[in-house]
């Protein structure tokens, strides 16, 4: 995680001359507000507090107290203003206002507990029971429950029970979930209820994501819950970059990784003061050194005062949270079971192999026993994946390679031929390590060490999703036990069985795990002289 984070969000500036009169509201009920919270204790400081999210309060406020109030009042304020005839004592109706609260809060509640939905934040709004209350709490379009229907999704997921109703509110988010518990549903979903239907007002959604392969990804599946609308669904490509007028583009939701988005703001204008939703998916790889920038280019262009933004991911280290924290307004935190844990839906294995050597001896002999495909094989870097690519590519199996050295096309090629069947093995880099949805990749092997714990969740999250099963072998050798300990926590944590002596490992502060490794090859050495 980068520390050089503190510009971000920062392009909703408060003009305090402008605000005075409500700044200083504002400031009284702050201080009694604070008092009450339960929870985000450790509030921005001052200075962040001051400038960034007053104006966005303001009109939140406003939000709250009259259409979209946070839904569990909602629904008592609305149910007894119909019912109590007027002559009634107004104690009894607030008591009766109280227990029904009360009841609201105590349904809630065991419903979180059922699907392990964790909150954090001020009167979070109620979960959703069914896809059906899409249409009769939110009044969405038929469209979206037919395709919802259609695609065969008969129930919410925890992570789509708990945003969908939060993001709805009207209230930002910052979630983790586990790899593969359907997060892309959780951000489209509440964003295509809000947008209503399509218009020519300019772009009004933007999803950022961390690769192209996932923006393509996560381009296809709003299609697919967009089917009968006029929707325009634009997934950002070079050749829109590069060739499109974009004052005259007909686009509400611009899905693109940060580099293309960036360079359209700096270098064709695009204007973004109309984006009323923003999501950053793989919102910790996001704000990794390298892509922040750019995200912080995009947050400040998208300067609609009543943005609602969140972050999803499966991992969310706390340097990502405290930053959420601080600048996101009003935000709920959800985790779904425990926070940074892998999908325990996986049988995870870790097997010593002693040397590089032994990996292409391990990896040939279990596949020769039995191979079950699809497999995807994960490797350190390029070149490897090229090496290891070129000693299996004549054994009897169909192997792939991906890697960021390919062309575009190369690496579409190779990501829809691993989807249809006719790629049985693909070596791959940590490229389509997040958020590619292969929905039966039986087992994903760790060739070479991930080289962080988070790289290692998004790795075997690509197997064992949408609660299909799947088996996560990784492979290690003497380089990677200092290490060891790291990995088998998580494998623990997520109801896996690691050999006792590794508990014993002393943990280790990890930052970046690469070592240098032979080369693949089971050639002698001097063989290539
Ligand atoms: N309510 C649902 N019922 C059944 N399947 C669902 C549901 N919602 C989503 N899915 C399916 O679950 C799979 C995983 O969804 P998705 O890719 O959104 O996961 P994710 O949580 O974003 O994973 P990752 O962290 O790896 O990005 C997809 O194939 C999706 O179609």
């Amino acid at each position: 995680m980068s520390k050089d984070t503190s510009f971000l969000f920062s392009g909703i500036k408060f003009n305090r001359k402008k605000f005075a009169a409500d700044f200083s509201k504002f400031k009284e009920k702050k201080e009694s507000a604070v008092k009450n919270e339960e929870i985000f204790e450790d509030e921005s400081s001052a200075s962040e507090a001051e400038t960034m999210p007053i104006v966005k309060k303001r009109k939140r406020k406003s939000k709250s107290t009259s259409s979209a109030p946070v839904e569990g009042f909602n629904v008592f304020k609305s149910s007894t203003s119909e019912i109590v005839p007027k002559e009634i004592d107004s104690s009894e109706v607030d008591s009766e206002a109280k227990k029904e609260y009360h009841r609201q809060m105590e349904r809630d509640a065991l419903l979180r507990k059922q699907h392990n939905i964790h909150v954090s934040g001020m009167n979070v709004p109620s979960p959703l029971q069914t896809f059906a209350e899409l249409r009769s709490r939110y009044k969405c379009g038929s469209y979206l429950v037919r395709n919802l229907a259609e695609l065969g999704f008969k129930e919410p997921t925890p992570i789509q029970r708990q945003a969908i109703a939060i993001l709805l509110s009207g209230r930002e988010c910052f979630a983790c979930a586990p790899t593969g518990s359907g997060k892309t549903l959780a951000f489209v979903c509440p964003m295509l209820i809000k947008l209503k239907h399509a218009s020519t007002d300019g772009i009004r959604a933007v999803i950022l994501l961390p690769t192209r392969e996932l923006a393509a990804q996560t381009a296809r599946e709003c299609k697919k819950l967009t089917r009968g609308t006029k929707f325009h669904i634009k997934l950002m490509t070079k050749q829109l970059v590069n060739s499109a007028d974009f004052s005259k583009l007909h686009c509400d939701i611009l899905i693109s990784t940060p580099y293309r988005v960036q360079y359209a703001i700096r270098k064709k204008k695009l204007d973004l003061s109309r984006v009323e939703y923003l999501v950053l998916d793989e919102s910790d790889k996001l704000f990794e050194l390298g892509l922040v920038k750019q995200v912080d280019i995009i947050v400040k262009a998208c300067s609609n005062p009543s943005i609602t933004r969140s972050l999803f991911s499966a991992t969310l280290p706390d340097s990502v949270e405290e930053l959420a924290r601080t600048l996101m307004h009003d935000a709920v935190r959800v985790i779904i079971g425990r926070k940074n844990s892998a999908s325990e839906s996986i049988n995870q294995k870790l097997i010593y192999v002693g040397s590089e050597e032994g990996k292409l001896l391990a990896i040939r002999q279990s596949f020769a026993e039995s191979l079950n495909p699809p497999v995807l094989i994960f490797v350190q870097n390029k070149e490897r994946a090229k090496e290891l690519y070129n000693e299996l590519k004549y054994d009897d199996i169909k192997a792939d390679v991906i890697h960021a050295d390919l062309l575009q096309a190369e690496r579409e090629d190779a990501v829809d031929n691993f989807r249809a069947g006719k790629t049985w093995v693909l070596i791959a880099t940590d490229v389509i390590a997040r958020g590619m949805d292969f929905k039966g990749v039986n087992c994903v092997i760790n060739y070479d060490f991930p080289d962080s714990p988070a790289a290692y969740i998004h790795r075997i999250g690509r197997c064992g999703r949408a609660g299909r099963r799947g088996e996560a072998i990784t492979l290690y050798t003497e380089a990677d036990v200092p290490f060891l300990r790291n990995i088998a926590n998580v494998i623990t944590a997520s109801g896996g069985e690691v050999p006792a002596y590794i508990l014993t490992l002393p943990k280790r502060k990890w930052k970046k795990h690469r070592p240098g490794r032979e080369p693949i090859s089971v050639k002698p050495q001097d063989e290539d002289e």
